[in-house]
């Protein structure tokens, strides 16, 4: 067996018996072929067709109150929003220096040896920890990455990511804690402005977005996506809609992140300088179905290894993800209501992330209500 696809304990899946894989993707990167376990169907491998090019939002008239800044940032936002879920954003608040350190602190830790890693790998159903292309989860169409997941919960936190560096990874980690818990703290101030400038593009209250999210239950995520010797056959992060809010993303300068807009995958340049905000399953329904889920994917690259830092913002667990009054338009309700944590349990445990969430969320949604316990 080689050394970097050992052959682990049988671990129960939820019907069937599993045998877990584990791959260490370092290795695996020097050798001529992947595994089969990484390839995915013909079918979802198409190019892309071009470069996405609309305009950045500037956030800093918006955020300063100047009238003709917000309808400008606001009328961008919808358009964006209604066509294809997704934007980006520059004056965001986030300095340039706290996302190299933060960079800075995950390249070393994604450096460790692979036996380190594991000591602090992702459980079974859990949020947090180290991921090598989900192996534990899934046994074909592996995305081709390592993850590390840390939760992050809002305004009244005071320091959750750094107690989870400490305690998951030992004290030579916590100055990585502390960039993240900082990283973490940017990221919910920057979606409660986004908050504002989505529910101003619908037409509603300011304020009525912002307040779900001062003590959201988010999951950070830092991506590494080794270089890869078969481009062609694999994806970093397949063809997904997030199940979350919003997510924001910032990209090294490697790229690979590609939207799908009007039947098109368009590939977004990198830019040190700006967030990419993706509209989410969640944030869908919120609306009512106004705004769309931002399909979209990461694509591996054949000379270079890319990182990512991504915030999947969510609401509370035990709220309930509704549309305002007023756009439950006469009363029509597009999607039925639900909280984030039964879409959360069902992404996580019951059905893998992809183009069609929500589609499949709701018939699981009543048939596991209608089930009376035993
Ligand atoms: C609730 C979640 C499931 C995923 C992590 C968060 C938000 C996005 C989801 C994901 C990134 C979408 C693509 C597939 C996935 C398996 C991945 O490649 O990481 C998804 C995440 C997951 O299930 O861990
Ligand atoms: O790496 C990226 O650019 C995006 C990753 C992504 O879409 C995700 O983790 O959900
Ligand atoms: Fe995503």
């Amino acid at each position: 067996m080689s050394s970097s696809a050992l052959l682990l304990l049988p671990c129960m899946g939820p019907k069937v018996k599993n045998t877990v894989h584990l791959f260490d993707l370092n290795k695996l990167q020097r050798q001529a072929n992947i595994p089969t376990q990484f390839m995915w169907p013909k079918e979802d491998m198409v190019g892309n067709d071009g470069v996405f090019d609309e305009p950045l939002i500037d956030l800093e008239g918006f955020i300063k109150g100047d009238e003709a800044a917000t309808a400008k940032a606001v009328e961008l936002v919808r358009t964006a929003c209604t066509n294809h879920g997704f934007f980006q954003v520059t004056n965001h608040g986030v300095d340039a220096d706290l996302i190299q350190a933060a960079y800075r602190e995950i390249d070393a830790i994604f450096e460790l040896p692979f036996d380190k890693k594991l000591s602090f790998e992702q459980k079974r159903g859990g949020q947090e920890g180290f991921s090598s292309a989900h192996a534990d989860r899934f046994s074909t169409s592996l995305p081709w990455k390592e993850t590390i997941s840390f939760r992050h919960r809002g305004m009244n936190s005071d320091s959750d990511v750094l107690d989870y560096f400490t305690s998951a990874l030992g004290h030579d980690f916590e100055n990585a804690g502390r960039v993240y818990q900082k990283y973490c703290e940017k990221m919910t101030e920057l979606t409660l402005i986004i908050m504002e400038l989505l529910a101003l593009s619908l037409g509603v209250d300011r304020s009525y977005y912002r307040k779900f999210f001062e003590d959201g239950s988010s999951t950070m995520r830092c991506n590494y996506y080794p270089m890869c010797k078969n481009p062609g056959v694999t994806f970093g992060t397949g063809p997904h809609c997030d199940p979350n809010s919003i997510t924001i993303v910032h990209q090294d300068q490697v790229g690979g992140l590609e939207i799908l807009a009007s039947d098109k995958w368009l590939a977004v340049p990198p830019r040190q300088d700006v967030l990419a905000i993706n509209i989410g399953d969640t944030f869908m329904a919120f609306s009512n179905g106004i705004y769309k889920s931002c399909i979209h994917r990461a694509m591996v690259n054949e000379e270079r290894g890319r990182r990512s830092l991504v915030c999947f913002v969510s609401p509370k667990e035990d709220m309930v993800v509704k549309p305002p009054e007023d756009l439950a338009l006469g009363s029509i309700r597009v999607y039925p209501d639900f909280t984030w944590s039964s879409l959360l349990d069902f992404t996580t445990n019951h059905r893998r992330t992809d183009t069609h969430n929500l589609k499949n969320f709701f018939p699981w949604l009543v048939s596991s209500q209608s089930k009376v316990p035993t």
